[in-house]
């Protein structure tokens, strides 16, 4: 059930690169959890994702508060908006921005680094939010058991109807 689908990748072999690191999480755990949440993805389409140390990546994910960068989108304190991602596209296309005043977690209170990344990446691969409850991409966040498969079958037609 998408409103709407935007426009996807032309290629299929993207690059990402993490720019900085919550201290909430330990590296390793961090770099798990972005993994996973492309994983996720990547399991179900043609798309490949390469993690690169510096440079521009396709994806660049980073920990940010309240008015950050050039980006045109801000971020509010704990809770409320728990990060953001751009459609693709070049320079912010495709970017995800996690708040860092969230208690990001890996199991337990707070909120799953890895499901916050996981919707965030549907949105830089050109998802849009949908109205079933059960789909990864619904536009609230249910604390989904981590260790479960997190897309629901909307998520994947979706996610197929731009990468087929
Ligand atoms: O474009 C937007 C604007 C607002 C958003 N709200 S959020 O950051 O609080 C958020 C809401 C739900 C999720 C989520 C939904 C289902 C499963 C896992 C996470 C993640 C982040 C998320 C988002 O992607
Ligand atoms: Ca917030
Ligand atoms: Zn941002």
């Amino acid at each position: 059930q998408y409103g709407y689908t935007l426009p996807g990748w032309k290629k299929h072999n993207l690059t990402y690169r993490i720019v900085n690191y919550t201290p909430d999480l330990a590296r390793a755990d961090v770099e798990e959890a972005i993994r996973k949440g492309l994983d996720v993805w990547s399991e179900v389409t043609p798309l490949t994702f390469t993690k690169i140390p510096k440079g521009t990546a396709d994806i660049m994910i980073a920990f940010r508060t309240r008015v950050h960068g050039r980006c045109p989108r801000y971020f509010d304190g704990p809770l409320g908006v728990l990060g953001h991602a751009f459609p693709p596209g070049l320079g912010l296309g495709g970017d995800t921005h996690f708040d860092e005043d969230e208690n990001w977690t890996k199991d337990g209170p707070g909120f799953n680094l890895f499901l916050v990344a996981a919707h965030e990446f549907g949105h830089s691969l050109g998802l849009s939010h949908s109205n079933d409850q059960t789909a990864l991409m619904f536009p609230n966040y249910v604390s989904l058991d981590p260790s479960k498969y997190p897309l629901s079958q909307d998520d994947i037609s979706g996610i197929q109807s731009i990468y087929g």
